[in-house]
């Protein structure tokens, strides 16, 4: 038979192996809680959200990086739509670097991921170039939907659902087994609301506020205080009730897991623990969000390990 000469571009990417490898080591280095959580996952699941993870960081890192920092946002959008043509070709299997080797080879591994929640992620980040204020919740719910909901919906596609505990199920007769989509997406808004408000100094730093201004003024604080960072009573209740939100997701998150499989469960309980911990860090922290970084030690999301097993086994 014929063979066609592979053209040079194809030939100086990387094989399959090495790509995810490359995946392997950036989320390693950036994200040490996912990549505790992957590590938990058999291998073919886990090097499809390495792949998907460094995908997701790029996206992030087109807008909120050091390099980013020094553009203005008309060639951020710029970057940002040649992203998502290149994203394209991703999804028509035309890798153009190393990384993309390992997201082509888990996009035709995964033949049901599919290309939107890729897109609105890119959305997501357009937002961030255009606007610094969210004036109601039902804004910001987008914009976490965007950035991080969707990250739920991708992994969730790796991770597959658990059939035989659908079949049991009496209520499911005769109805074919779905994804807990819902549920993914509110993990997916629980974490990001958890990171806004582990964030919210930080943020103001760069001039931002997430929080939705519809509740700074129920709460009868502004703007202004929220950049002296003053840290009253008001801001206390205002925080209270931001917590209390993030926690809802997180609860309505954990009735999703049960569904997902068996090798996954276990991953995703642990996840949603030690980043949920976050919001009990602040608590401790007096709600100072402004001084102090609220974080979960190494040490205490090891000893989620074992509860999450407990759960993932039992619930
Ligand atoms: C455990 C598991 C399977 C994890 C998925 C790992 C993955 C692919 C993560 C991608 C994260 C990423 C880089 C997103 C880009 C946009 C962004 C920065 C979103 C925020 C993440 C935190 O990043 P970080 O704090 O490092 O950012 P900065 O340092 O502030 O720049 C987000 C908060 C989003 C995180 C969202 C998730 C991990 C979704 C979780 C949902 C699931 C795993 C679905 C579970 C299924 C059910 C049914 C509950
Ligand atoms: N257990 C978890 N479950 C779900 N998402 C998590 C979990 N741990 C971390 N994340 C998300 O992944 C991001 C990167 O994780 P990482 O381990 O880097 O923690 P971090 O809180 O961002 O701290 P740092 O950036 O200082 O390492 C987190 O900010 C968070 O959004
Ligand atoms: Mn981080």
């Amino acid at each position: 038979m014929l063979q066609l000469p592979e053209t040079p571009r194809i030939k100086s990417l990387a094989s399959v192996e090495v790509a995810y490898e490359s995946c392997r080591q950036v989320t390693a280095d950036f994200a040490k809680s996912f990549y505790l959580s992957t590590l938990l996952m058999p291998v073919e699941k886990r090097q499809a959200i390495w792949a998907i993870y460094v995908w997701c960081r790029r996206t992030d890192e087109l807008v909120d990086s050091e390099a980013a920092s020094k553009l203005d946002s008309i060639t951020l959008g710029q970057h940002l739509d040649a992203w998502e043509e290149r994203l394209e070709r991703l999804f028509a299997g035309k890798p153009e670097d190393d990384f993309d080797v390992a997201l082509v080879e888990t996009i035709d591994r995964y033949p049901d991921l599919d290309i939107q929640p890729f897109r609105d992620m890119i959305e997501g980040q357009r937002m961030d170039l255009y606007r610094n204020r969210y004036e109601t919740f039902e804004e910001l719910d987008l914009y976490c939907y965007r950035v991080a909901g969707t990250v739920g919906l991708m992994s969730t596609v790796i991770m597959g659902i658990n059939e035989s505990a659908w079949d049991k199920s009496p209520w499911n007769a005769g109805r074919a087994p779905y994804l807990p989509i819902k549920e993914a997406v509110a993990l997916g808004v629980a974490n990001q609301l958890t990171n806004i408000l582990r964030d919210v100094g930080e943020d103001a730093r760069r001039g931002r506020i997430y929080l939705p201004l519809e509740d700074l003024r129920r709460f009868n604080y502004t703007e202004a205080e929220l950049f002296q960072g003053v840290n009253d009573e008001r801001w206390k209740r205002l925080m209270r009730f931001q917590i209390r939100r993030a926690r809802q997701y997180f609860v309505e998150a954990e009735q999703g897991i049960t569904f997902l499989n068996d090798d996954a469960r276990w991953p995703v309980w642990a996840a949603s623990m030690t980043y949920s911990w976050i919001l009990r860090a602040i608590e401790r922290n007096q709600y100072d969000v402004f001084n102090r970084r609220a974080y979960v030690s190494t040490k205490r999301k090891l000893s989620a390990l074992p509860v999450a097993l407990m759960r993932a086994k039992v619930l």
